[in-house]
């Protein structure tokens, strides 16, 4: 890479800003409604909110499980603003902080209980779901590469479905456009290995995982993959991140609309059974870095792979939370990545390449914040 842009500071974005000054105090509100937790949670919780806000980082008790790490991870942070840190570090201690306070990690009643899981069983038990599962029946008729085409945009789009987002944006952004689109040259990589590993590094949960089963067992099913990795969160991350539970929510959501939707339950079951899916939870995923300090063992084994990285957090942590000029390709910041490797992404931070730079003036004239509002999306690939 010819040169390192700046790492983002949140402060330098009204972005970022926004989002320790009023998502994270929305999120930690609606999670005090939705949960029956004890005066030790709640105040946890608020002081939590008020820190994000007001004060400074605080370090995480020398009793938690991963005190240690995050000791030394943030050694450089602590005792200094939330916004005055880089974003991306910000953001993932912001996360870990709140399964703190909620006592995810602590022996107990709320040990293990993802504090999410009401607003991720909401989204699937809801109509935007039934929908997507109704519709499967009409995208069985198509032929092959007609069927793989809508799968991945479904995919890509289902991205949009984002709970972190709609708290302070409201429901479902409309959707625009693709700012880039490697979808063919994704299938040709696809093509050109027939029968590989194809590992998918999840985002979202519901509605987004839903469509990214749909696409990994017609991967499968056509033999474009012989095997896929389905990566997740080992942990309650960013709302509405994935974790194993979420997938087999998914599975049994699948597996009650009849017809397709079922047909894809038990194809993906069968699959699991013989280990033609693997889901994997590394601890990397909930570590506050980008995936240049990826540990030897998952870079060798995406290495080998054609991976999929989802989503807006998977895409910064490709390419870095930098200040990149767009018109910097995405080959040269994804050079270091061992592997072939597609971005799927709807736009929802500042972060953006592979663009070309007559496109991002006419973007910037628009007027809209197309960056950040989820409402434009990009496939890119490398090699
Ligand atoms: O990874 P995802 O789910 O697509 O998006 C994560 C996200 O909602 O969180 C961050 C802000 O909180 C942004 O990077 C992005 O908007």
């Amino acid at each position: 890479m010819s040169q390192q842009a700046p790492v983002i500071i949140s402060s330098e974005s009204p972005f970022a800003s926004d989002v320790f000054a009023k998502r994270h105090p929305a999120l930690i509100e609606r999670l005090t409604g939705a949960w029956p937790f004890g005066p030790g949670q709640r105040k946890a919780l608020s002081e939590l909110a008020e820190e994000g806000v007001h004060g400074v980082i605080r370090p995480l008790p020398d009793s938690a499980v991963d005190a240690q790490l995050w000791h030394e991870w943030g050694s450089a942070y602590y005792g200094r603003r939330w916004v005055e840190v880089p974003f991306l570090w910000a953001e993932s201690f912001f996360y870990r902080r709140l399964l703190e306070a909620a006592s995810f990690f602590e022996p107990g009643p709320w040990q293990g209980v993802d504090l999410f899981a009401p607003f991720k069983q909401a989204e699937l038990a809801g109509e935007v779901v039934s929908a997507e599962i109704a519709a499967l029946d009409d995208v069985a008729d198509l032929a092959d590469d007609e069927r793989g085409q809508a799968l991945l945009l479904s995919s890509l789009w289902g991205n949009r479905a984002d709970l972190a987002l709609q708290i302070t944006s409201g429901r479902y952004v409309q959707a625009s456009g693709l700012v880039a689109d490697d979808s063919e040259r994704l299938w040709k990589l696809l093509l050109s290995a027939p029968g590989g590993t194809v590992a998918l590094v999840a985002d979202n949960a519901g509605s987004e995982m839903l469509a990214d089963l749909v696409l990994i067992d017609h991967l499968l099913a056509c033999g474009l993959a012989g095997k896929v990795v389905l990566h997740v969160k080992p942990a309650p991350y960013y709302v509405s991140d994935a974790t194993p539970v979420d997938v087999a929510d998914c599975l049994r959501a699948l597996l009650h609309g009849k017809g397709e939707a079922q047909a894809i339950s038990e194809r993906l079951h069968a699959a699991a059974a013989v280990g033609r899916l693997q889901v994997r939870a590394d601890a990397f995923w909930c570590s506050p870095f980008d995936f240049t300090v990826m540990p030897q063992s998952l870079r060798d084994e995406l290495g080998s792979a054609v991976t999929i990285f989802k989503g807006d957090l998977n895409y910064r942590r490709l390419v870095g939370d930098r200040w990149w000029d767009p018109a910097t390709p995405f080959a040269e910041v994804t050079n270091y990545f061992p592997g072939r490797t597609a971005a799927l992404r709807t736009l929802k931070s500042d972060v953006v390449v592979g663009l070309q730079t007559q496109q991002v003036g006419d973007l910037d004239q628009a007027g809209t914040s197309w960056r950040t509002s989820g409402t434009h999306a990009l496939i890119q690939v490398h090699p």
